[in-house]
């Protein structure tokens, strides 16, 4: 290594950096992982996420620009491994797909090139995203600044599907590391891969990819997955009556109609009851079609966005909680529809119990936070696998 670090000795921990920092998804993962590593600052630009990372870790992100550090400020933490999870809207399918030429991405490119201008760049990167942005042109500049800046990477689409987590939510990973660090299993170096196999130490395709059409292959892989009832705060209802729950004392929300919304037809009256988790009539009746229900014994759900809540299409799937299996036949106004709660979303991505929101953020906030945040149970064995180092190095 000509510039800069050093790994730390033995049983010091790894300086990290972590940059869009959310809600903090990358710093439960790398807890969850067993990395030995230290936070040493965080950044976001969004002061209500950083109320939820604060009441969390008791550190308050640094609230500005990522555009607007320098190479100085960088340098001054120190850190061996830099986290990121940039914007994701400049590659999302649904999106326009501007890419390097959408402003969001601006900050993303800002910090890869200030690598080359750092007494102390970093040893090793994380980098998450959609799937989308492996095909980008900022991907291809991502590429091209860390080979010249003398790292190797191994990439990866996973989802939590391949972890037995009942949740569909692939996701672009990039772990990048500096020479002469080096990946446990190199066979694996500029390779983009679609199978945790490598993090587990096969080099061969044993263990599932969820992309393989195979239906055999499809099957084993959600027998494997828990149901979707293990993840639910409350298992077969949306009677308040009917449960034993203190959730209504502690969850003290807010909500907010403004703008023109599929949503905003409900009776918002009532904010602080399980009402408002059932799916109006008026939503059934015009947007059913496009519901993606699922059941407590379901073996996956799809996606939640940030959206969730605010739109029906594509935003993240709904919960019938019928009693019987039979009731499935039966039409969606008999199922007893409900919103997902944001712990049941935050339970699917895998967060601790232990996490929580402040009480002043509001409903749509916790989905729309959630919604941009990452699945916990696949990020950390990416993050063990990132900092494990093969012996003798
Ligand atoms: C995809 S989310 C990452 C979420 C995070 N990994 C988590 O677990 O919650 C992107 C985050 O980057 C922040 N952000 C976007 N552009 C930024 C910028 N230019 N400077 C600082 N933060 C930014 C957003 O506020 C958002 O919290």
């Amino acid at each position: 290594m000509e510039k800069g670090l050093c790994k730390p000795q033995a049983e010091d921990p790894w300086r990290v950096l972590e940059f869009y920092s959310g809600i903090g998804g990358m710093r439960y993962s790398l807890k969850r992982g067993g990395v030995n590593a230290k936070i040493v600052e965080a950044f976001d630009i969004n002061n209500i996420a950083n109320d939820v990372y604060q009441h969390n870790f008791g550190h308050r992100p640094y609230q500005g620009n990522i555009q607007s550090l320098t190479a100085a400020d960088l340098d001054r933490h120190r850190a061996h491994a830099w986290l990121l999870s940039p914007p994701c809207q400049p590659y999302t399918r649904q999106g326009l797909q501007k890419h390097s030429g959408d402003a969001r991405a601006f900050s993303f490119l800002k910090i890869l090139e200030l690598i080359q201008h750092t007494l102390h760049p970093p040893l090793m990167l994380f980098v998450e995203n959609v799937v989308g942005f492996e095909t980008s042109d900022t991907h291809v500049k991502m590429i091209e600044i860390l080979s010249k800046t003398g790292f190797v990477t191994q990439e990866f689409i996973l989802s939590p599907i391949q972890f037995g987590v009942p949740y569909s939510r692939p996701r672009y990973f990039c772990l990048a590391k500096r020479k002469p660090l080096s990946f446990e299993n190199q066979l694996f170096n500029n390779q983009l891969l679609s199978t945790p196999s490598p993090l587990f130490g096969h080099e061969d395709d044993s263990l599932i990819d969820e992309h393989d059409q195979s239906e055999k292959i499809w099957d084993k892989l959600l027998q494997s997955c828990e149901p979707v009832e293990t993840f639910l705060e409350f298992k077969n209802t949306i009677n308040p009556l009917e449960t034993e729950s203190s959730y209504l004392d502690t969850l003290s929300v807010s909500t907010d109609a403004s703008g023109e919304l599929e949503n905003d037809e409900r009776d918002r009256s009532d904010s602080n009851s399980w009402g408002q988790f059932s799916v109006p009539l008026s939503l059934i009746e015009r947007w059913g079609s496009a519901m993606d229900i699922v059941y407590p014994d379901s073996k996956r759900c799809c996606c939640f966005t940030k959206s969730y809540y605010r739109y029906v299409k594509g935003t993240g799937s709904l919960l019938a909680t019928g009693q019987s299996k039979k009731d499935k036949a039966s039409s969606l106004e008999e199922q007893c529809l409900r919103y997902f709660t944001p712990r049941e979303v935050a339970n699917l991505h895998s967060f601790p119990e232990d996490f929580h929101f402040p009480q002043h953020v509001n409903l749509r906030q916790r989905y729309a936070m959630l919604g941009n945040s990452l699945s916990v149970a696949v990020v950390a064995p990416l993050l063990t696998y990132l900092f494990t180092q093969p012996s003798g190095l």
